[in-house]
Parts: structure tokens; C-alpha cells; sequence
């Protein structure tokens, strides 16, 4: 399995700029470049990367994409003064052209093409490529946007000839519309584009109503175009987050690409003149990280926006710590998307249900406008969906948001990454090489001091030593977690439920707030969960006697569909909304016998989970099953990107089970939220 984060820089690509006073074009300035290559030093990230040169794009790559008289026209403006650059630019919307313009531009195909070989030849397992003029407005026979060639179009195109892909996801999360991209694959089911994008209702830039959520592909390649736009300035972390689970992400697990490419702009966070947005850097840490389940983990970050330097340059260096695999820096903010949000994901999947099938059996029946619901409150569509304590960015608010960043980042903890998984020891059976070598195999804790813990609050659970010793080795993992010195671990344990108890309450004792556990299988011990320490997902096959659900404990019967994963949809648009919207300090995975989930399953809630409580997570595991017992470690250690197994849509009974579940709830777990009719 290919492993390593490829970072390709070269500055040749900062001798692209502006030579005239031009207000539209002047904030895609070098220093872009520079700025974010500079902090990604000075966290040292540059080292722990695989440098990879950039090349010049040929021709005949450009080509692919661009006609020939576009390539001509750009190649012509090498020789040509500042009146004449002048000239050709006043023919496109929003560039300018340098002598440099066509070299750089040339250098950010090539990086991009860069990229990509070194992830499908498995040099390196995902990477970043730091480019500029950028490419996602650009079209087939014109510059638009700050863009000559585009960049990521070719890097698909080429992908799909000289590798044979046929499945491509285009992720485009620069709060700009990539149009550009949008027409060269509109009519291409082999390229999966979604992108999201400030809209107001076709007030901003640039205007077209090919960019609304009704825009969904032409032809054959109906269903293959997301276009998901925001109404309003102001969008945060969890309208990023609810927009990944509720549209992006269902799609991008059914479609199961090959490769998947980000056309990465950062214009999209806070401070951005462009965006207005107040998305901070660490969302692009989980973003990333999601985009790493997909495709095992062949992940190209290629840049694309981004105007405000401190903002680009922390959002690109939590990207890269993403790809490194570092543990993830939690979410801030409040997780709750805002009602123009859910508008347009709603709307959005309306649109695709006839092309989706895990949207089959949704009633998004009909398309939502909130101006219908709020004639009566209309107001001036342009007001952030939300105030927040870091307001937008006006003209003198740079150094209130540059304070803000500076704040914010030194909030965010990151947590050094120490040896990632510990286990107890493994059964002989267990192929040392096959697990990641970094495992620990930990010493049985004391007798007699486990005997005073788990007495002091389990007395019933003293039974025949054999458990107790079991316990022992969950309670030893746990607190290396507790204490740092690991990130996850796994136990085994011949009685989960037992074992998962004493650690629900050694968590709490040691101070935690908010412990989650995802219980897979039969289990006859629920502790107490209505002090709101403990939020229980119980994944079971029958009805669990007695129990219904609450805000704290939830059950969802689930019997896997035998020849494939049918829980994608419970995990992205249940699991993970409850988990984000819990915000976790520790996550208990634990599988009791009789799991109603294949290991594809348990591995799908690992790797997605992972972004959470720091990438805390203890698993305890009382099946024998040693296949499970890898797939879980491999999963925790994010050594490998597991194979989440064959998607096969969930049955109407059992979306409708979300549904329910998701109705219930909504209200106390707000990342549910995908619809405006029901219940707000
Ligand atoms: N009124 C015209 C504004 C044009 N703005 C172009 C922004 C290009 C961003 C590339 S990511
Ligand atoms: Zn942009």
C-alpha cells in the first residue's frame, strides 16, 4: 500500500503578476504562493512531505482540454509588451496576462500532472501542489477568473488516457463556481464534478444560472454535475460539514471513484475579501480527511483561490497535516447549519434523487424556496446567515480577522502525533508484519489495583478472573489513550459489554465531558447515559427489549445486506451527523457477538469517526474474528485505506428507519438536519 504526501512547489510559478491597476485582479497576487509555502515550513511540514518537481504541461497535454487557438493566443503573449498584455486581457473576464503568464501557467498543469503520476504509479499515497495562474474557471477556449489553462480538467483528462480511469471525482471547494470545469465534463459520467459556491441567487460572480443546484449534468452525463450554491455570506464549519454528509459524500461512496482530485481554493474560509465566509482552517483538516476514505486514499490537492494570506496559508497547512495523517484538530464553532443552508442541500438532492440511488427512497420530493416560507420576513438576501463573534471581513476588518486567526490557531491544540495504535497482545496466529508496526502489545495491568478499580464501581462485574483479566488489558489501552502516550487502541475482550462499561466510567472518572460509544452487536449492559457524558449508537440486529431511543441512546437495527455495505447511508447520514454534533472527546468502538455489520462496515465508521476526539478511539473487540481484528487495527492506523466493500443501496425500510430516527432527533443533534420542511 502506498504510503507519503508528495508536495510540489516551485516558485518560477510567483513570476506570474499583475503590471497595471486593475481593483478586480489584483488580490491574486504571488505571495500566495510564497505565504503558504512559508508557514507550511515553519510547522514543518515541508520535510515530511515527498518534494516532487513541477514540469511544463506539453502541448499536447493542454490540448486535451483547451483548443488550439486558445493554446496559440496564450503562447503569443510570451513576446508581447504591457500595452499589448493589456490588450488581450480586456478580451477575457477577469485576467491578466504577464510575460511570464504562459510559463507559469504551463508549470501549473505539469505540477498538476505531477501529482497525479505520483499517486496512480504509488510513489506516494496522496499529495498537494502548490500552483498558480489557477484553473477551475478556465474553459476550452477561453482565460476567466485569474485562469489560463485548467489545471485540474487536464489533470482528469490525463488521468483517464494514460491510466484507463473511468471514474473521477472532481472536488471543487473554492467558493467560487468552477464553470469552467462544470462545461468540459457536463456531458462525462466518467468525471463526477461537485462544487460548492457563493450564489446569492445569481448575484455573484460569475452570474450564471448554469451554476444553480437545477444544473445537474447534460446528456449521459445527467446526475454527474453538483452544483450546491450559497444564498448567503457567512457560511461556516458545519454548513461545510452538513453539505460533505448530506450531498457529497452519499454520491462520492456510490460512485466509488478511482481517483479523486480537489480543486482546492481556500476563498472559502474566513477573512477571504472574495468569500465573506467564516469557515475556519481546521473544517479543511476533516474535509480532507473524508475525501482520504474514497478511491483508497489516491487523494491529488491541487490549489486553486485563496486571497487572504493568513487564512490560505493555515488552511493549506491543515490540509497537508491531513494528508500526513496527522490526528485531526476539533471542529470549532456551533454545529448547526444555518436555514439557507439546509435550503440548498436540500434542493440540491432533490434535484439528483432521480440519479442517486441512496436518494431513491428520500422524500425530497419537492424543490424548497425559502422565499416562499419567508415573504413575510424577506430580508435583504445578502445578510450572513449567521452573526458570528469574527465578523466579515470589511474594509478595516483585515486585522480583527488577521487577530481572530491568530487567536483561533493557537487554540487549536494539535496533537503531536505519538505512536497512533496500541493493542493487547495479539494471538500468535496474528501475523506481526501484517499489523502496522508501530503497534504496542501492553502489559497485563496490576490484579489486585484492577480489582480495587473496577470493584469501587462494578462489584457485579468481578467474575471469574478471566474477564477480569480482559479488563485489564481494555483499562491499560485506555489510559495510554488518556494519556497521550497513544492515539487509539483495541482490546480484546470475551465480554465487550463489561469491558466497554468499566471503560465508559474510567473515562468519565478521568474527566472527560462527552464519551462516545458505538456499540456493534448484542450487548445486556447499557450504563446510565442521562447526564449527557455518554451518548450510546447501538448498531444491533433485533429490537433491542424495551429500549427506544432517546437523545443519549439510540438503536438502529441493522442487519447488513448480505453481498455488500448497505450501511453507508446509516454511517454518513446518521452516524456521523450525531458523532459531529456530539464533538466527542473519546470514541469507544466496541463489537460484541453476534455483529449485525460485516468488517467493511466496523471499518467504514472507523475511518470516518477518525476525524473526531483527536482521532481518539479505543476499540473493543470481543469477536474472535482475527480478520476483524486486522481491519480494525489497519482501520485505527490508518496505515491502509480499508475497502469499504461493494455499495448497495439500503432498502426502503431502512431509509425510512434513518428518516424516522433522524426526525426524532434532529432537533437535539442539528447536523441532522438536510430538509426545511419538516420540524424546524
Ligand atoms: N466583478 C467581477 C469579479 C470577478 N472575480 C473573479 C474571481 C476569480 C476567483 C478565482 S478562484
Ligand atoms: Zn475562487
Amino acid at each position: 500500500m502506498a504510503s507519503g504526501t508528495a508536495l510540489i512547489y516551485d516558485e518560477a510559478m510567483t513570476r506570474h503578476k499583475l503590471l497595471w491597476n486593475d481593483p478586480i485582479c489584483d488580490i491574486e497576487v504571488p505571495e500566495r504562493l510564497s505565504a503558504s509555502y512559508e508557514q507550511l515550513q515553519c510547522y514543518h511540514l515541508v520535510e515530511r512531505c515527498i518534494p516532487v518537481p513541477a514540469r511544463e504541461g506539453s502541448e499536447e497535454e493542454i490540448l486535451l482540454v483547451h483548443s488550439s487557438e486558445h493554446l496559440e493566443a496564450a503562447k503569443s503573449t510570451q513576446a508581447m509588451n504591457e500595452e499589448e498584455l493589456k490588450r488581450i486581457s480586456g478580451n477575457y473576464d477577469s485576467f491578466f496576462f504577464h510575460p511570464n503568464t504562459y510559463h507559469c501557467a504551463r508549470l501549473a498543469v505539469g505540477a498538476a500532472l505531477q501529482l497525479v503520476d505520483s499517486v496512480m504509479s504509488g510513489k506516494v499515497c496522496n499529495g498537494m501542489a502548490l500552483v498558480r495562474p489557477p484553473g477551475h474557471h478556465s474553459q476550452r477556449n477561453a482565460a476567466n477568473g485569474f485562469c489560463l489553462f485548467n489545471n485540474v480538467a487536464i489533470a482528469a483528462e490525463y488521468a483517464k488516457l494514460k491510466y484507463g480511469l473511468q471514474r473521477i471525482l472532481i472536488v471543487d471547494w473554492d467558493v467560487h463556481h468552477g464553470q469552467g470545469t462544470q462545461y468540459i465534463f457536463e456531458e462525462d459520467p466518467s468525471v463526477l464534478y461537485f462544487s460548492w459556491h457563493r450564489y446569492e441567487h445569481q448575484e455573484f460572480w460569475p452570474s450564471l444560472k448554469e451554476s444553480d443546484y437545477d444544473a445537474v449534468g447534460l446528456g449521459k452525463g445527467k446526475g454527474f454535475n453538483i452544483n450546491l450554491p450559497w444564498n448567503k455570506v457567512g457560511m461556516g464549519n458545519s454548513d461545510y460539514l452538513a453539505a460533505f454528509f448530506h450531498v457529497l459524500l452519499p454520491m462520492a461512496f456510490e460512485f466509488d471513484p478511482e481517483l479523486v482530485l480537489v480543486s482546492s481554493g481556500y476563498d472559502s474560509g474566513i477573512g477571504d475579501p472574495e468569500g465573506q465566509m467564516n469557515a475556519t482552517p481546521e473544517v479543511f483538516a476533516h474535509l480532507t480527511h473524508f475525501l482520504m476514505q474514497l478511491a483508497h486514499g489516491k487523494l491529488c490537492v491541487i490549489l486553486e483561490g485563496g486571497y487572504h494570506l493568513r487564512s490560505l496559508s493555515e488552511s493549506v497547512c491543515m490540509t497537508v497535516r491531513t494528508l500526513l495523517r496527522d490526528p485531526l484538530p476539533q471542529v470549532t464553532g456551533e454545529m448547526a447549519p444555518c436555514l439557507s443552508a439546509i435550503e440548498s442541500i436540500q434542493n440540491v438532492r432533490a434535484a439528483h434523487k432521480p440519479y442517486w440511488k441512496w436518494l431513491t427512497y428520500e422524500d425530497t420530493s419537492f424543490l424548497h424556496n425559502l422565499s416562499t416560507k419567508s415573504d413575510l420576513v424577506k430580508t435583504a438576501d445578502t445578510n450572513p446567515c449567521r452573526d458570528d463573534e469574527a465578523k466579515i471581513t470589511d474594509s478595516n476588518g483585515t486585522d480583527r480577522i488577521e487577530r481572530f486567526l491568530e487567536l483561533h490557531m493557537k487554540n487549536i491544540v494539535f496533537p503531536v502525533p505519538p505512536i497512533k495504535t496500541a493493542t493487547t497482545e495479539l494471538k500468535a496466529s496474528a501475523d506481526p508484519n501484517t499489523f502496522p508496526v508501530h503497534l504496542h502489545v501492553v502489559k497485563e495491568m496490576d490484579k489486585n489495583e484492577l480489582e480495587a478499580l473496577v470493584s469501587d464501581f462494578h462489584a457485579d462485574l468481578v467474575e471469574a478472573n478471566k474477564t477480569l483479566l480482559f479488563l485489564g488489558s481494555t483499562l491499560t489501552i485506555l489510559d495510554k489513550i488518556l494519556k497521550k502516550e497513544v492515539c487509539s487502541g483495541i482490546a480484546e475482550s470475551p465480554a465487550a459489554s463489561a469491558s466497554v462499561a468499566v471503560a465508559l466510567r474510567h473515562s468519565l472518572h478521568f474527566g472527560f465531558q462527552r464519551v462516545l460509544c458505538i456499540f456493534v452487536g448484542d450487548t445486556d449492559i447499557m450504563p446510565s447515559t442521562e447526564d449527557g457524558k455518554i451518548l450510546i449508537i447501538h448498531v444491533c440486529k433485533k429490537e433491542q427489549t424495551g429500549k427506544s431511543s432517546s437523545k443519549h441512546y439510540v438503536v438502529l437495527n441493522w442487519k447488513e445486506d448480505a453481498d455488500g455495505n448497505d450501511f453507508f447511508s446509516a454511517v454518513l447520514g446518521f452516524i456521523l451527523p450525531v458523532a459531529y454534533s456530539y464533538q466527542p472527546n473519546l470514541i469507544i468502538i466496541a463489537v460484541g457477538a453476534n455483529r449485525s455489520l460485516g468488517i467493511s462496515g466496523i471499518s467504514l465508521i472507523i475511518g470516518l469517526l477518525q476525524g473526531l476526539a483527536e482521532s481518539r478511539i479505543l476499540a473493543v473487540i470481543e469477536d474472535t474474528d482475527i480478520n476483524l481484528m486486522q481491519s480494525v487495527a489497519k482501520a485505527l492506523a490508518g496505515a491502509s485505506m480499508p475497502h469499504f466493500g461493494v455499495h448497495v443501496p439500503p432498502t426502503q425500510e431502512k431509509v425510512n428507519q434513518i428518516k424516522k430516527l433522524r426526525n426524532q432527533l434532529q432537533q437535539d443533534w442539528k447536523m441532522l438536519q438536510c430538509s426545511v420542511n419538516d420540524g424546524i
